[in-house]
């Protein structure tokens, strides 16, 4: 037996031997959650039996409240701890299979003995719990392994810096608990393992890439000291993939301090959100906080305003020729995304200070109760050194009490006593045993009408007045549309003394014709978003300690900022890459778009590797670049994309070809990339009686695998064995080329683009 078999059936052996430790601990842990899930139940049952209910007096109150709490929050702990269990037994499960995918020997400076250490998804230590049997990935040594060749080595632990020497890195690939593949490797982590899951089918949800991590996604994903860590990454270099994996060293490193509630990642569309979804529970830790800046600007809106969405303002970019109209819109887009702007909307919420507040009235029955006038008078009338938000909110305690005085005039008019006679028959019952309840029936049969008629009015007026006091509770008394239309006037900016801005006039016109629309635009949302909390002096989100934001270069130096002020006590991470900009406001640099955000402690690290598609298919995009000379292929073979001009008749059956061929080929996921989405309704349209295709709109949240015709924007960030480009022609514009570059990355193994011209 050579020296190598000799090796491989000593670690053979040492797996076997885990395995049946992992086993043994899933039984102990399974026996708690029976009996911790058994108590849980018990509580259910008895929860009642064991709650102290006393309503007579105040006090009873108290405590009945007191003591119904306890019992839910001991539920509540029970079930807590039954999720952890179950979360701990399914990460052991994965370990069983495969309880590591490195080792590396390690001798310590001034040391003697080598210690081998084995890195999985999870530490696991011997029954003693005395001796790591594998080391985390996450814990400080593990990085070795990330960082160096065999070789002189060092890592960094909270107590300092530890040096030695490593004498050997190997990997394997071990699944059901035999050895697959076992590699003793150089400098990175081995080509050939990587080669061998870079090959792999894509997958409708994202991988961890945790037993292939290289050094320079190790730096982000270890990074603590940055407070703005800015990743600009070309594309398939493992942004996406480096975020999720720090988060889950976050999770670990901060354990007991951080959370998964104080993690939230921004990412570019709902179909996005799904993909990543099984990352972080794969790896054993819950899901972060997730949302689209547009949902986030949604809810800060409030339910009552409609805003545009990003991508119907792409639609319109380009399927609309270039015109006059369309050139405004440009360069409305481009100013409203600058910081420039931000400081004008500064300028005039400070002009506010003192007029120009505009309100709404609040009536009854299409009456004012308070006219706009009067509203205005009495917010004006607060000494102007207290701040807006606060002199709104005295000015909404205000109106509630004059609203209280008003409902009990109310009470007493005609209409009301008119309303009475409509009332339900449960009205009057309500009436009937209140009054009773409170006996107050008498045998003065005068007084028991009057009480009756009392209750009723009440009934009547309250119904009327509810709805308007939770509308100024929610400060719908204030007409922010029209306030911010009034910015749009002419000689406004004149007023706030600020420097006019280029094409001022043709953009202030168009955008109070948008305004009179029904939904704001896009590039109007945030400005709008941003002026109205500014208003309300909405609240922070204190509680989130790590902001992430994917695709960061398709957000503006204003949204930028914005979400700065909102997130105050966090530090950030932005990935992005400048050659995917799509929008109109995306900026040429991530960092140039971050500048706003001033951080001291600001670091930017540059990916400049791609890993998701083969050799040719890089070599190809970047071509497509003016400075893509920069990146870099993984050493992956692979067909070189091809390129199809077709007569228009034949360019729909030449696809339908080309996907049957790829079928052939066993390529699961295939995508039709079209420029638009009215495009890819057309293919779609075309398609789908000859082929089983799905059509991917923006309100798609999950996608399987199989034929995809999908809009060139709403593939970003996503993978697919095989991506064929409808029509190349389509991207003619010099603004397109990033789109047209973002849709080719798309592709794992086969990049075929087709044409008519
Ligand atoms: N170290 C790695 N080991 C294994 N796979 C990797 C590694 N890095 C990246 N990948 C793979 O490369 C592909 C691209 O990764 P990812 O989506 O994270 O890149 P990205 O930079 O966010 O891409 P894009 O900007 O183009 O959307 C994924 O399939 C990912 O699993």
């Amino acid at each position: 037996m050579s020296n190598e078999q000799m090796e491989k059936q000593e670690e053979q052996k040492r797996i076997y031997f885990i395995a049946e430790g992992i086993q043994q601990k899933i039984d102990s842990l399974s026996q708690h959650v029976k009996k911790v899930s058994s108590d849980a139940l018990e509580i259910r049952k008895t929860f009642w039996d064991d709650v102290r209910v006393n309503m007579d007096g105040p006090d009873d109150i108290d405590e009945t409240f007191f003591s119904i709490k306890q019992q839910a929050e001991l539920l509540l702990e029970r079930e807590r701890s039954q999720g952890q269990l179950d979360r701990q037994i399914k990460t052991l499960n994965r370990l069983k299979h495969s309880p590591y995918f490195g080792r590396v020997d390690f001798k310590e400076e001034g040391e003697s003995n080598l210690e081998s250490i084995y890195i999985g998804i999870t530490s696991f230590l011997d029954k003693e719990n005395e001796n790591f049997l594998i080391y985390d990935w996450r814990a400080p040594i593990s990085s070795l392994y990330y960082d160096y060749p065999p070789g002189e080595a060092r890592y960094t632990t909270p107590e300092g810096i530890i040096e030695g020497d490593m004498t050997l890195k190997r990997q394997f690939i071990i699944r059901n608990s035999e050895i697959e593949g076992m590699f003793d490797t150089g400098v990175t982590i081995g080509d050939q393992v990587l080669q061998e899951v870079l090959g792999n089918n894509a997958n409708t949800q994202m991988k961890s890439i945790v037993a292939t991590i290289q050094r320079e996604q190790n730096q982000i994903i270890r990074n603590e000291k940055s407070k703005l860590l800015i990743v600009q990454g070309v594309a398939g270099s493992g942004k996406t993939s480096a975020a999720l994996q720090r988060i889950a060293y976050l999770l670990y490193r901060y354990r007991g301090m951080l959370s998964s509630q104080n993690i939230m990642l921004f990412s570019p569309n709902p179909l996005f959100n799904s993909y990543v979804a099984t990352v972080l529970p794969e790896l054993g830790e819950e899901n972060m906080q997730q949302t689209t800046f547009q949902e986030y600007l949604n809810h800060r809106a409030g339910g009552s305003l409609k805003l545009e969405d990003p991508f119907s303002q792409l639609e319109y970019l380009l399927n609309t020729d270039e015109s006059s109209e369309y050139e405004n819109r440009v360069r409305s887009i481009q100013l409203k995304s600058n910081l420039q702007f931000k400081d004008i909307v500064d300028s005039y919420l400070r002009f506010l200070n003192t007029g120009g507040f505009l309100f709404k009235d609040i009536k009854l029955k299409n009456k004012p109760l308070l006219t706009k006038e009067q509203l205005s008078e009495k917010f004006y009338s607060f000494n102007t050194a207290i701040s807006i938000p606060n002199r709104i909110q005295l000015l909404q305690e205000w109106i509630v009490k004059e609203l209280k005085k008003r409902k009990k005039l109310e009470k007493r008019k005609d209409w009301v006593k008119e309303e009475i006679q409509f009332l339900e028959k449960e009205d009057y019952a309500e009436v009937f045993k209140k009054l009773q309840v409170e006996k107050r029936f008498s045998e003065d049969t005068f007084d028991d009408f009057a009480q009756e008629e009392e209750l009723l009015s009440e009934i009547v007026v309250t119904r009327y007045f509810k709805p308007i006091i939770k509308r100024v509770r929610s400060f719908g008394f204030i007409h922010y549309l029209g306030m911010y239309n009034q910015l749009f006037k002419e000689n406004m900016l004149n007023k706030l003394n600020v420097p006019i801005p280029e094409n001022w006039d043709d953009i202030r016109k168009l955008s109070f014709m948008q305004l009179n629309s029904l939904e704001i635009s896009y590039e109007d949302a945030t400005p709008f978003v941003y002026f109205k909390d500014k208003i309300e002096g909405r609240k922070t989100h204190s509680s989130i300690r790590h902001l992430f934001i994917d695709e960061a270069q398709d957000y503006s130096p204003f949204q930028l900022a914005y979400l700065k002020q909102l997130f105050p006590n966090s530090k950030m991470t932005l990935l992005g890459d400048i050659n995917q900009g799509i929008y109109m406001h995306s900026h040429e640099e991530v960092a140039m778009a971050a500048n706003g955000l001033e951080e001291e402690d600001k670091e930017m690290i540059v990916l400049t590797r791609s890993y998701r598609s083969t050799r040719p298919i890089v070599e190809f995009t970047k071509t497509l670049l003016k400075d893509g000379y920069h990146i870099e292929a993984f050493n992956r073979d692979g067909d070189e994309p091809t390129l199809t001009i077709v007569e228009k008749e034949q360019l729909i059956p030449s696809i339908i070809e080309r996907v049957k061929e790829l079928n052939r080929n066993g390529h699961e996921t295939i995508a039709i990339i079209c420029k638009t989405a009215k495009e890819s309704t057309e293919v779609y349209e075309k398609i789908s009686g000859d082929l089983p295709v799905r059509l991917m709109e923006k309100g798609t949240v999950t996608f399987e695998t199989g034929v995809l015709v999908i809009p060139s924007y709403l593939a970003k960030g996503i993978e697919f064995d095989a991506v064929i480009i409808h029509n190349t022609s389509a991207y003619g514009k010099d603004s397109e080329r990033r789109l047209f570059y973002t849709a080719c990355t798309r592709a794992m193994h086969e990049l075929h683009l087709y044409s008519t011209e």
